[in-house]
């Protein structure tokens, strides 16, 4: 298994590679070669982007050829056993030796094994390590660290280094995580990455960099891409449901009728059309956050990092809400499809261990939205205080005077009543953090009784963000459509914004004018468009435009040969070899027998 891998994975880096396409090329065709991970997704996923985010010119110059050219296959050591989240109680130590000009990689403890970074096991020759610098006997931080940890010739792990595969896991079985520990393994000065901080010769600590967590840029760069990757994800497994619902003929609602395609039921609908829909609002989504991400970047280029908090809440709400509806709605795909949707062939199975995995690695759901909820209370208090908003935030000034916002079902009118949502949710936090200090508690504990509306919160602001992101997005790229796909993307957009609606009825009745009557009108709009998107249904799906070698299943491909397909799978499986296995030989028998 473990060789098939590598081998599919060098034939898709390097084949690619030579065609000098990037890496987000890379990654769409590695699901080609793929029904799980690469063993080299690291690689290019973070220890390339890290050597670019953290590494001096020079040391570029020096690592990058190496990296790009595959002369030397890294990986992204931070996690540990005993710490993931917390990344300043990390417990693996860097100390400088300004006697050898060396610094000394230890692992104090078990809790402070490395544990987790793809590739780790048995494929990385080199990694990046997150480690506690200390010099002249004073604690820095965790600062990155680029470490040879086996011998480029032999693969043997260098003397000092103890690394191998964590075991079986969900899934991500075959990203090859390992672990890593140190006995007083030396690296030399120059492997500490300089762009942010540096250590002189003779052991001073230099910071560079103007911003505390610039260490910490990989993880944002990280978290803006994987909005986009589960929005791809997603649109794989709802073109293999709606094509399976297609197909699949079941029941008998009208005696004398035909057994309907399952895609004709409301329910299965219901299950599957706002699948269609978030595809698309985190797609958008995504490139709008892309785009953020670059301007931010641009900022920080010229020394500003004014925008980078706002940058850091964003991309925390969106990457916990984009893992987080993605795990779902791939799972609801997988419930749409019945028994066959359990089949590992099916592929539904690979692509939910998949995003429900990213649900929690580069960085927990609830710990990133507490990260959003933390800049949106600032944002409420800077406001208090008179201070101008960021743009995502303007909305919170409509709250200002407390008044409730008058229900307007329009589309534009339901995108208003969720940033009402959100300003009401952020503002009910605030009251309640100020409560709890009014009646004695300081600020961390009342922090923390309020922790549970404060991820409420910045949910809520994140799906207002989606959901005027992708209503404004549609309108401008279907500008110049023809009036057909105008039509439907914006019904796609509209019923994005009427399912959350539903969903969120209890906020809205609490922080707009929503009467019971005009639930009642969402709910009948909302089955209306279910019945308006079936005929387009299939042809959303195929628009996403997935071969049949990327999608890898047996309900999803074109042709919809489901059955035959089902079979020809079945009759691979090694238990098929023979009509008879060994087994009974060797067991059944002599139980049969009474011999056992
Ligand atoms: C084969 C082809 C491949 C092609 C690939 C191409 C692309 C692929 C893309 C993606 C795929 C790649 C890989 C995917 C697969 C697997 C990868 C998994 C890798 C990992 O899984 S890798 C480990 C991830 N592990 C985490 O994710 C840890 C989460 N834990 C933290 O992140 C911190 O621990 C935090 C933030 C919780 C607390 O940190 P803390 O305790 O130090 O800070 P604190 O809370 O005290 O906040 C003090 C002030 O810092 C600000 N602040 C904080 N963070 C900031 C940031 N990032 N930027 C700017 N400001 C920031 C705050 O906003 C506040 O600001 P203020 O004071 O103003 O409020
Ligand atoms: C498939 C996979 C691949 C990975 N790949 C890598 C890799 O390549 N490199 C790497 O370095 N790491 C990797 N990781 C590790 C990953 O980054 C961590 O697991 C992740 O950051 C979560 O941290 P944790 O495991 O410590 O969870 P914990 O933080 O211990 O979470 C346990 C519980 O504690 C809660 N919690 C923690 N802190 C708080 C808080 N402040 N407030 C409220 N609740 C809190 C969490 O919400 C959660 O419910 C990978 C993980 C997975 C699953």
């Amino acid at each position: 298994m473990y060789g098939q891998i590598v081998r599919d994975g060098l034939v898709n880096v390097t084949g690619i590679e030579d065609l000098g396409l990037t890496s987000p090329v890379l990654q769409r065709t590695s699901d080609a070669f793929f029904k799980e991970i690469s063993p080299f997704l690291l690689h290019f996923g973070m220890f390339v982007p890290t050597i670019i985010g953290q590494c001096t010119p020079e040391q570029q110059a020096k690592w990058l050829p190496l990296a790009m050219d595959l002369k030397i296959i890294g990986t992204y050591a931070q996690t540990e056993l005993g710490h993931g989240t917390f990344i300043r109680g990390l417990e693996t130590t860097a100390t400088y030796d300004a006697s050898t000009e060396q610094f000394i990689l230890k692992t104090p403890k078990l809790s402070s094994y490395k544990w987790w970074a793809g590739g780790l096991g048995k494929t990385a020759n080199h990694c990046i390590v997150l480690a506690q610098l200390y010099t002249k006997g004073v604690c820095h931080g965790p600062h990155p660290f680029i470490v040879q940890i086996r011998d480029t010739e032999t693969h043997m792990p260098l003397p000092g280094i103890k690394v191998g595969e964590i075991g079986p896991k969900l899934g991500f079985n075959t990203a090859d995580n390992g672990f890593l520990g140190f006995e007083d393994f030396r690296i030399p000065r120059e492997n500490l990455m300089m762009k942010n901080a540096q250590v002189t010769k003779d052991g001073t600590y230099v910071k560079v960099a103007r911003h505390g967590k610039l260490t910490y840029g990989t993880m944002v760069f990280v978290r803006v891409m994987l909005v986009s990757d589960m929005a791809y994800c997603l649109a794989k497994a709802v073109t293999i449901a709606v094509r399976y619902s297609a197909v699949r003929r079941q029941s008998q609602p009208k005696p004398d009728q035909p057994e309907p395609q399952v895609l004709d039921y409301l329910t299965q609908q219901h299950k599957l059309f706002i699948c269609i829909s978030t595809a698309h609002a985190m797609k958008l989504t995504s490139t709008w956050l892309w785009n953020t991400f670059t301007g931010v970047l641009a900022d920080m280029r010229d020394g500003n990092t004014d925008t980078l908090p706002e940058l850091h809440a964003l991309s925390s709400c969106l990457k916990a809400i984009s893992t987080s509806d993605t795990s779902a709605l791939i799972e609801q795909c997988r419930f749409a499809c019945g028994g066959h949707g359990y089949m590992y062939s099916s592929n539904l199975p690979a692509l939910y261990s998949f995003a429900t995995a990213t649900r929690t690695y580069e960085g927990d759901y609830t710990v990133l939205l507490l990260q959003t909820a933390r800049f949106l209370v600032k944002s409420w208090e800077q406001m208090d205080e008179g201070k101008p908003l960021t743009p995502t935030l303007a909305y919170l000034e409509q709250s200002r005077n407390g008044s409730q916002v008058s229900w307007d079902d329009s589309p534009e009118g339901i995108v208003r009543g969720f940033d009402a949502v959100a300003a009401g949710r952020i503002g009910a936090c605030v009251k309640s953090i100020r409560k709890h200090i009014n009646n004695g508690m300081d600020y961390e504990d009342a922090w923390q009784m309020t922790t549970v509306q404060l991820v409420g919160a910045a949910e809520a602001h994140c799906r207002a963000v989606i959901c005027r992101v992708y209503r404004d997005e549609t309108a401008r790229l279907t500008a110049g459509c023809s009036p057909g796909v105008k039509a439907v993307l914006d019904q796609l957009s509209t019923l994005y914004l009427l399912y959350w609606a539903l969903e969120r009825t209890g906020d809205l009745l609490r922080f707009s004018s929503l009467s019971e009557r005009d639930i009642e009108n969402l709910q009948a709009r909302y089955e209306a468009l279910l019945l308006k998107i079936r005929p387009n249904a299939v042809g959303l799906v195929d628009a996403f435009d997935f071969r049949d070698e990327v999608l890898m299943s047996t309900l999803g491909s074109y042709d919809g040969r489901v059955y035959e397909r089902l079979m020809e799978e079945a009759l691979k499986t090694p238990l098929n070899r023979e009509p008879v296995s060994d087994s009974f030989h060797k067991y059944i028998k002599p139980m049969m027998q009474g011999k056992l």
